[in-house]
């Protein structure tokens, strides 16, 4: 278990794709002021697959949104590579969502309009990075995805597992520093799961950096780290297979 008070200070080393110290989020709210996360502390190296877990309300999604750039800590460091991104103004914080980071969410949000490799290219859209190769680029993501042969398909005429591989395709198109996913797999079957898995593993194993947040044991079993979260603080930091106790415990408090 690590307790976020022994941890080291802030680093700013490149081995690390994320660094967070003493990270504390607050809503200030008419009745009183939530404490979301209360201090929480933990490296992520470049190339860990780490899940993220703990009881409803714990703070997964508020951490989520942390490191997604999509919000700003009340207080704390967070270092994105060499960048504290606390400090960064909503100009930044926008070119760094859309420049180092990959989402994918539990709903995949493609675009219904668009086919497979349009919905692809989008975020080189945003980035400003489309260019002459960019198609070529795209066709060869899906490919990788296993959809090579749905190119000009469009969402509504693809099942859950491959509407996933399409937002994998996407979220790795900018090349980001890491990707983030939200639940990957919480609307899919369980054979499904299991495919969409064996993707995020591959791409793992060719060196992605990948966080992701689940409720679910059996997808925490296949990542290399948990963090379990309970009332804004991580409360065990080691091998899935040891993060049961401290759910467990979670889930009687
Ligand atoms: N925008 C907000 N305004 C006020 N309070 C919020 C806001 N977002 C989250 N909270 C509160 O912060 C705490 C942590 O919420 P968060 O959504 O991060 O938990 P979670 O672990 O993702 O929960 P779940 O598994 O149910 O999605 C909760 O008490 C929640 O009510």
């Amino acid at each position: 278990m690590t307790a976020s008070a022994a941890a080291p200070p802030p680093r700013s080393d490149t081995r690390l794709a994320v660094s967070i110290r003493d990270l504390k989020k607050e809503y200030v709210l008419a009745g009183g002021t939530v404490h979301a996360l209360r201090g929480v502390s933990f490296d992520v190296p470049n190339g860990d697959f780490v899940s993220i877990m703990g009881p409803s309300g714990s703070g997964k999604s508020t951490l989520l949104n942390l490191l997604g750039c999509l919000d700003r800590p009340t207080a704390g460091e967070f270092f994105l590579g060499p960048d504290n991104v606390a400090r960064m103004s909503d100009d930044e914080l926008a070119d760094v969502r859309a420049t180092r980071l990959g989402f994918v969410f539990q709903s995949f949000n493609l675009l219904p309009a668009l086919t497979v490799v349009e919905n692809i290219e989008l975020p080189l859209h945003y980035s400003g990075r489309f260019g002459v190769e960019s198609r070529h680029r795209c066709e060869e993501l899906a490919g990788k995805v296993g959809l090579g042969d749905r190119l000009d398909h469009r969402p509504m005429q693809l099942s859950g597992g491959q509407q996933q591989r399409v937002a994998i395709a996407r979220s790795l198109v900018n090349d980001p520093w890491f990707l983030l996913a939200d639940e990957p797999t919480g609307n899919l079957d369980t054979s499904t799961t299991r495919e969409i898995l064996g993707l995020l593993t591959g791409l793992n194993q060719e060196g992605r950096t990948i966080i992701l947040v689940t409720h679910e044991p059996e997808v925490a079993d296949l990542t290399k780290r948990t963090v379990v979260l309970r009332d804004g603080r991580v409360v065990y930091d080691g091998p899935p297979d040891g993060s049961r106790a401290a759910l467990e415990s979670s889930r009687q408090v």
